[in-house]
């Protein structure tokens, strides 16, 4: 396909060692030819080769650069491309681009330059959105999620369906084209059998979004307990800085504090709430009720006991808020540097951590507790090795699996065979929303809209 050049910094905005500015499209040569004087003039420019020199303004010099020019379709973009790496000064570059556009590129729009290596099918629409999730990416684990989508394997594994059902239609087909053959089998149950299949990866896939959103998104989690506890005193243990305020005044932390820190690669968001109690103060209320919403919202919850005092019916208020509203604890017995005079006996709490925030005890101790309990039970038990991490995916598969169930109860009720066409189309149809092959212009904007100018 033939578009027209375009061009942008590809580099981050601000000062930095070089800034690269990235041409694609069929008059990126010629463009380069306009304004760039290279050191020798009788060497060849050649492809995938940097060569240095000047950028050109008529004769006044803009900047000192090196070039390289790559010619289509071994491209990013499967266009010919130019990059020039001038000094990265925030001046410079947009000297350097206003030029290139003075001579004939249009400024490049967010993520165009993606959205044409998947227009020009180097790319699936898939492997598109993996780009800017590795860009996004803050740990090392959402990262390799990432990696693999770009390598294809969520296209492989969709194409893998798709075959699939392909097969099935020209099944179906046949029948429908040829009565007088009399197949009154509907379905050959080798081909039952893979649509079975299909119909258990899909779901398993599906299944596997809650994992990758936590990797990806980060293990929502709170920490609660009631007041003076040293909650805050854990959030700054864990982050190593003093992020929120501590005194030994109970009622102290007023608002909820988010930060995120990393466990082995995956991303805890932890939230510092208001200790739970009854309470006039009106503020102070505000944040108790907030930090009741954030028990219902979170994966996980650290629930802080103060150690060296003998439960009170406050802590007991909070035991029970979280086990109605079932979810995953872990107990934290704080102030462990001190006697310890709690009793836990017939609270039936399990995943108990003895720690000192203050001193920092322990807290590794809970680090691995937390890993084993929520990451490793939940992620790395996936056995499945492909993870979804895309709410659009999820949804596309969904519409799957649903137009799979549809045609099992066709077969079943003994409905007639073009019904199942109907149902086998719009399976289809869902798995091609995924690698784009069916895509509408809402849905690339949605896609590309979210990316950086540049990538
Ligand atoms: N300077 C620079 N660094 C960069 C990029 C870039 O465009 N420029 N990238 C991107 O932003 C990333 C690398 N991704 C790339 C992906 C594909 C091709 C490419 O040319 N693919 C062709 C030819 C492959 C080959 O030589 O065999 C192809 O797949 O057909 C280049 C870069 C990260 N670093
Ligand atoms: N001895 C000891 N004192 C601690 C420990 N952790 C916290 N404290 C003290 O307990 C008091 C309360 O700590 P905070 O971290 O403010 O407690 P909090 O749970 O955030 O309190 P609120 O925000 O009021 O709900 C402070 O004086 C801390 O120094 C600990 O492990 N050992
Ligand atoms: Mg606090």
């Amino acid at each position: 396909m033939l578009f027209d050049t375009i061009a942008a910094i590809s580099t981050p905005k601000g000062e930095g060692g070089i800034a690269i500015i990235r041409i694609s499209g069929d008059k990126s040569f010629e463009i380069l030819d306009k304004i760039f004087i290279k050191k020798n003039p009788n060497a060849d420019l050649g492809f995938y080769k940097l060569n240095y020199g000047f950028i050109k303004d008529g004769e006044k010099i803009v900047d000192e650069v090196m070039a390289v020019r790559l010619k289509a379709p071994k491209s990013y973009t499967c266009e010919d491309i130019v990059e020039i790496n001038c000094h990265g000064g925030t001046l410079v570059s947009e000297k350097v681009l206003e030029l290139v556009l003075r001579n004939g590129a249009r400024h490049a729009e967010s993520g165009e330059f993606t959205k044409r290596a998947f227009m020009n099918g180097r790319i699936d629409l898939s492997q598109a959105e993996a780009v800017m999730d590795i860009i996004q990416g803050k740990t090392e684990k959402s990262v390799s999620l990432s990696l693999d989508q770009l390598r294809g394997d969520l296209r492989d594994k969709v194409n893998e369906f798709k075959k699939a059902l392909l097969d099935i239609t020209a099944h179906v087909n046949v029948v429908l084209d040829y009565p007088e053959e009399g197949i009154d089998d509907p379905l050959p149950v080798e081909l039952r059998d893979n649509l079975e299949r299909v119909y258990e990866e899909a779901n398993r896939l599906i299944d596997s979004y809650d994992t990758g959103k936590k990797i990806k998104e980060g293990i929502k989690t709170v920490i609660v307990g009631k007041p003076n506890v040293g909650k805050s005193t854990l959030l700054n243990a864990l982050l190593h800085e003093e992020r929120a305020i501590v005194t030994h005044i109970a009622g102290t932390t007023r608002d909820v504090i988010e930060e995120i820190i990393n466990i082995k690669g995956i991303p805890l968001v932890l939230v510092d709430t208001a200790g739970i109690r009854k309470t006039d103060d009106i503020v102070e209320n505000i944040g108790v009720e907030k930090s009741k919403q954030f028990i219902e919202k979170a994966d996980l919850v650290l629930l802080v006991l103060d150690a060296s005092k003998e439960l009170e019916n406050e802590d007991i208020e909070v035991i029970n808020q979280i086990k109605e509203n079932k979810k995953k604890v872990i107990v934290l017995l704080n102030k462990i540097d001190l006697n310890k005079k709690i009793n836990l006996e017939g609270y039936n709490l399990e995943n108990i951590v003895e720690i000192s925030a203050k001193d920092n005890i322990g807290i590794e101790d809970m680090q691995e507790k937390i890993y084993s309990y929520i990451v490793e039970e939940d992620v790395e038990n996936s056995s499945e090795k492909l993870i979804i991490t895309n709410i659009r995916h999820k949804t596309a598969l969904e519409k799957t699996k649903d137009a799979i169930r549809n045609v099992f109860e066709t077969i079943d009720m003994g409905l007639p065979m073009d019904l199942i066409s109907v149902d086998l189309k719009e399976a289809l149809d869902s798995l091609s929303e995924i690698t784009g092959e069916i895509s509408s212009e809402d849905i690339l904007d949605h896609v590309f809209g979210n990316f950086c100018v540049g990538k």
